[in-house]
């Protein structure tokens, strides 16, 4: 059984005075790390795997992490504070890829340590850009992620000693996230950088987000899931009611897209896609917040949302 999400806005007084009142273990570490990396190098699958559950979405489309996301992990002797980014963008210049991108230099200057995710074997200019942007005095871990994807295990090592030259990486860290012995074996690297201090959250957070937050990216994860490359990664979710009554959660949403074409390719032959879209989004739902949920959808066309600041802000970037 899933453990319920807890989340923080959830948080009573009396569990906040409870951590405050704990007396911290000697030796306890807590601290904040930051996953960067180009799009589509598997920044928001190693967050989950780090974390024991989904509270980033994936996709095989690049560009799908759109907000800075905190993920948590407690141990008895360590806190993580993972804090997933979009993919660095450089290959568009509009308002969103521009909040987009700021969302990533500021985290990097207020984290413990960085960890740079690249496929294995692969090192190409968007990586650079990336890798540019990552400040010389917090440590950087690189992780070579995708290990199984790379058939001659020979071109390793050469791979490795060229990355090295690169930067000061404090470690290199060739590893699957999807293998969860690699996910085991990175914990234990990246302790030694977190600093010595008590928790700053409760051993069962799994996020800073809300439930509304999740649901909405769940759901924007299944449309993007069911539509492939066809839709423009600029449609969007967003959540206009939700009920709770008991511990059934009622959720209405709305998928916001650009063009009268993209609203076709959503719902498909007879609505069946969007049909799809939202039952796996349910599921998933029930699956998260541990308990049952009805999702109504709705699909609506507005055009230039995303090239516009004004309206990002209105939809929750920032
Ligand atoms: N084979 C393999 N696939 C992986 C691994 N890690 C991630 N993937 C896949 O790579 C794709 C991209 O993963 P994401 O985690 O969405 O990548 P991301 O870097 O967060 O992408 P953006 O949201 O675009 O920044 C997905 O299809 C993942 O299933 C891995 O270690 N091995």
């Amino acid at each position: 059984m899933i453990p319920a999400l807890r989340v923080l806005h959830e948080f009573t007084e009396s569990a906040a005075a409870h951590i405050m009142n704990a007396p911290t273990p000697p030796g306890f570490r807590c601290g904040m790390v930051a996953i960067v990396g180009r799009p589509n190098v598997g920044k928001s699958t190693l967050m989950n795997a780090l974390v024991g559950q989904k509270v980033s979405i994936t996709s095989r489309k690049a560009q799908t992490t759109r907000h800075r996301i905190t993920g948590i992990h407690t141990l008895d002797d360590a806190q993580y504070i993972f804090v997933d980014t979009p993919g660095f963008q450089t290959k568009h210049s509009g308002a969103l890829n521009r909040s987009l991108n700021r969302a990533v230099t500021s985290t990097l200057t207020a984290v413990d340590a960085i960890l740079f995710v690249i496929e294995a074997g692969r090192f190409g200019p968007d990586d650079q850009k990336v890798l540019d942007l990552i400040p010389n005095d917090t440590p950087c871990l690189l992780i070579a992620n995708k290990l199984d994807h790379v058939s001659d295990k020979e071109t390793l090592f050469p791979f490795m000693q060229k990355m090295s030259a690169l930067h000061d990486f404090k470690e290199i860290v060739p590893m699957t996230a999807k293998h969860p012995d690699d996910i085991t074996r990175l914990m234990t690297v990246v302790k030694p950088y977190l600093p010595e201090g008590s928790p700053i959250y409760g051993e069962d957070d799994l996020t800073d987000r809300s439930e509304r937050f999740l649901a909405a990216e769940i759901l924007r994860e299944k449309v993007f899931r069911w539509t492939g490359d066809e839709l423009p990664y600029t449609s969007t979710v967003l959540i206009d009611k939700w009920e709770t009554e008991g511990r059934l959660r009622r959720i209405f949403a709305t998928i916001l897209v650009e063009r009268d074409t993209h609203k076709a390719m959503i719902i498909g032959q007879k609505g069946a896609k969007l049909k799809q879209i939202s039952t796996e989004a349910r599921l998933d739902m029930e699956k998260l917040f541990d308990g049952p949920v009805y999702l109504e959808t709705f699909i609506k066309v507005k055009s230039g949302w995303a090239d516009n600041e004004a309206g990002l802000r209105a939809y929750g970037y920032e």
